[in-house]
């Protein structure tokens, strides 16, 4: 027996020894991983760069250099170059083949533009959309240059008039662009071609896309592969390939098909160094998310010029309206509209007309506004690519331009059950979680490690939340291996109770809420906020330890979760977690980055709620007397995310400037709401920015905050008449105050307001100013003006 004992100790300690070994392992094996790609983006980023300098490409004594540098100032009016601009142009106008990858907006068009001026005949250019080649056929031909398009409606005599002049020494013709269906489909369009050649006025072949020609790339063409023809018909003729997208594999793969494995390539930084990324947190409730967003534009890019990302052409059709609804110029952009309506959107947004085009990524290819000084995008895109693409619509001009993504995480679970049949779909979506949540990684070079770049966090100059010095945190890392556990434990139990748990319901039962089969024995409710909740959540889904499970309904696929790969290894003990967050002493108030506002670890102030009532006591006014029983003060500034203003427990005076708390769970439910404001003086709400609803002192007010501020989105405003803060004749169903009967209401005597939930007020009687007799659960702010606009 004694033996067995002993040997049960040895083999216990042996065990432990191997799970530490494995742990150190597998933390080795993260870092070489992260190494490894390091090297091999700075292996690419370094022979991309000896082959552009060996050449010495960016030479100015060319037989040309000089006609180019002074057509790029008198035709194009541009004065500078940017990088990669004049090699591409040197390898071009040497007959070479050569691609070129440059982000959106980069300035691609150039380098065809300006050698189709300096050479002989005629640039042909294949490019997807009819659209983008009518964009740039219009402003070439306001710079005065000669350029044509032919496409499947284009009218017989144009065909006729344009095939003349592919062939005639004398014509004018410098560009023509074609749809690659043209190419692939029309025998007499290629019998042009060829004649063209013969002619020797086929000066350049330039494929626009090109990573289309790529089953890899995510917008591969068919007819894209018709093009591998060309440089076997036409072996003299120097091929351009643009693209803003391609990875080497897609790269490689293009060469392939074009046929011209050793062209040169060309590839300009991906960091765009005006623009600043931000992540933001969404609000889970519709109409604060729409708050933020209006507040947003209106206060940062009053009359800018903006786009508005949106997951669904109803979320854009939704968005669009409210924006609207509250005095912003808006426009909607999505694939269910006619042509013609968004042909109309597009130019009024060109011209000024309206300031912010609302759209889904339908608004894509082909915008070139120089002056976008915003994209928000109101929902997760689908990849890191998408984002970087969509958000690249901004600040064309170099000027400093806002990129912003408001994140949440049931936008995940939208776009996953969108995208999980797409081989790389889920694999995409994950990288754009991982950068949503990270905490404090410099955006740029989250963005730079996903185009096999590697860019210094030195060099993104305070251009990115996370790098900017006005919005610094420090962060800690911390042990997360008992959330996750427990997340496995609720797996587990609902997988013996036969259910299944979308994010959702497994937060809520971690929580140890909703149905009382679902909750766990043993598994403690956490005392963190919900966003930190989620951002476990978001977490474990990314590292594998749980995974989404898709199921199909007649109306919808649902993502479940279920535990992932990497699950065993947590549950077994075999694995630790740990994890970034923001710590408490650097938060900053009214700062809604997603990152978690609290630590783990700082409990009390969790549970301080977000006040639904906030009265702002000024000088004159009746509420300065306000007594309200049963209370207890907890906060002094109105902002309950800073747990640096948190009272410590046991301090029950009723106060000046506080919020008056008592009820946990009504506090915890409050809590992420935006307050209700009342004030007896009318001025107050328009100097407020809580952001809240707000309800003032006279109806004319009222009305205007009503509007202004969106409670119909929240409210029935039509039932809401006279509000007024002294005298709120009859406020019924309000649902921004949760109210269900009102009557009679005065702030100082409410007669009788029940089932009062904005309030949490049980039972207010025959309240007074000086006496409210039963205030119960009061959810309450008490604030002196001063304080309440400081
Ligand atoms: N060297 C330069 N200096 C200043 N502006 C430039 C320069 N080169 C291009 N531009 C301008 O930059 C803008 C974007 O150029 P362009 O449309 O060619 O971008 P792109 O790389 O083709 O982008 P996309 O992938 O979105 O089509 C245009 O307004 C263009 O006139």
């Amino acid at each position: 027996m004694d033996d067995y004992k002993k040997e049960l100790v040895e083999v216990k300690k042996e065990l432990n020894d191997v799970r530490e070994q494995i742990q150190q392992l597998l933390e080795h094996q993260d870092q070489l991983e992260r190494r490894k790609h390091e090297l091999e983006a700075l292996l690419e980023q370094n022979s991309t760069k000896s082959a552009q300098e060996d050449e010495q490409w960016d030479r100015h004594d060319f037989s040309w250099s000089n006609e180019l540098e002074d057509k790029m100032k008198s035709v194009f009016k541009i004065q500078e170059l940017r990088p990669m601009q004049l090699q591409t142009m040197n390898v071009t106008m040497s007959n070479k083949d050569c691609m070129l990858i440059m982000p959106t907006g980069g300035g691609k068009s150039l380098c065809f533009h300006l050698p189709a001026l300096l050479s002989k005949g005629v640039t042909l250019v294949v490019s997807p959309l009819v659209s983008l080649m009518e964009d740039q056929i219009m402003a070439l031909v306001k710079l005065n240059v000669a350029a044509e398009m032919l496409n499947a409606s284009t009218s017989k005599d144009t065909v006729n008039r344009v095939q003349d002049e592919m062939v005639s020494h004398n014509a004018p013709l410098k560009l023509l662009y074609v749809t690659p269906e043209k190419l692939a489909k029309s025998k007499r369009f290629m019998a042009k071609l060829e004649k063209m050649y013969q002619l020797g006025r086929f000066s350049r072949l330039v494929i626009d896309e090109v990573h289309c020609c790529s089953q890899w790339g995510h917008d591969f063409r068919p007819d894209y592969k018709f093009l591998g023809i060309m440089k076997r018909q036409f072996p003299e003729v120097p091929i351009l390939g643009l693209t803003a997208t391609a990875t080497s594999k897609v790269l490689e793969d293009v060469k392939k098909i074009l046929n011209i494995p050793n062209c040169y390539v060309f590839k300009a930084s991906f960091n765009r160094p005006n623009l600043y990324y931000e992540v933001r947190e969404k609000s889970g409730v519709q109409a604060e998310a729409m708050d933020e967003i209006h507040k947003l534009i209106k206060n940062q890019f009053p009359n800018q010029s903006g786009i508005v990302y949106c997951f669904s052409k109803k979320e854009a059709d939704d968005v669009t309206a409210d924006l609207r609804r509250r005095g912003i110029k808006a426009g909607c952009y999505h694939a269910d509209l006619m042509a013609v309506e968004r042909s109309r959107v597009h130019q009024a947004w060109l011209a000024d007309k309206i300031h912010v085009v609302v759209a889904t990524v339908a608004f894509g290819m082909g915008i070139d506004k120089p002056d976008v000084r915003f994209v928000i995008h109101n929902s997760l895109s689908k990849s890191m690519e998408n984002l970087y693409q969509e958000s690249g619509r901004a600040g064309r001009d170099d000027k400093k331009s806002h990129c912003i993504l408001f994140y949440r995480l049931q936008d995940v679970f939208k776009q996953s059950s969108m995208v999980f049949t797409e081989q790389t779909g889920l694999e995409n979506l994950y990288g754009i979680v991982a950068y949503c949540i990270d905490t404090n990684r410099c955006r740029r070079s989250v963005i730079a490690s996903h185009f096999g770049e590697v860019w210094d966090k030195a060099h993104c100059n305070g251009m990115c939340d996370h790098c900017d010095p006005a919005k610094q945190k420090s962060t800690q890392t911390k042990d997360i291996t008992k959330y996750c556990q427990d997340v496995l434990t609720v797996l587990d139990h609902s997988k013996r109770q036969d259910q299944r748990l979308t994010a959702n319901k497994l937060i809520e039962s971690w929580m140890q809420k909703g149905p009382v089969n679902m909750r766990v024995k043993g598994v403690e409710a956490p005392s963190s906020n919900i966003l930190t909740l989620e951002r476990i959540m978001a977490y474990m889904l990314i590292r594998g330890y749980i995974k989404e499970d898709f199921h199909f309904t007649p109306y919808s696929t649902i993502s479940y979760l279920v535990p992932g790969p990497k699950a065993k290894l947590l549950s077994m003990g075999m694995e630790n977690v740990s994890m970034d967050f923001i710590s408490s002493s650097s938060q900053t108030n009214g700062d809604s980055q997603v990152a978690v506002k609290k630590s783990l670890a700082t409990t009390s102030a969790e549970n301080q709620p977000k006040p639904k009532l906030v009265v702002i006591n000024n000088e004159k006014s009746a509420f300065s007397e306000m007594k309200f029983a049963d209370s207890t003060v907890a906060n002094d500034n109105g902002n309950d995310d800073n747990p640096s203003h948190t009272n410590g427990e046991g301090d029950n005076s009723t106060q000046k400037g506080g919020i008056i708390v008592k009820d946990e769970k009504s506090a915890n439910k409050l809590k992420k709401r935006k307050p209700v404001i009342v004030s007896s003086d009318e001025s107050d709400a328009d100097d407020m920015d809580f952001g809240g609803n707000i309800l003032t002192a006279k109806p004319s007010k009222a009305k205007k905050a009503l509007r202004d501020k969106s409670i119909p989105s929240t409210s029935n405003q039509d039932t809401v008449k006279s509000t007024d803060a002294l005298s709120l004749d009859s406020v019924k169903s309000t649902d921004a105050l949760s109210l269900d009967s009102v009557k009679s209401s005065d702030a100082l005597s409410l007669d009788s307001v029940k089932s009062t939930d904005a309030l949490s007020l049980d039972t207010v009687k025959s309240t007074d100013a000086s006496s409210l007799d039963s205030v119960k659960n009061t959810d309450v702010l008490l604030l002196d003006s001063d304080s309440a606009f400081g």
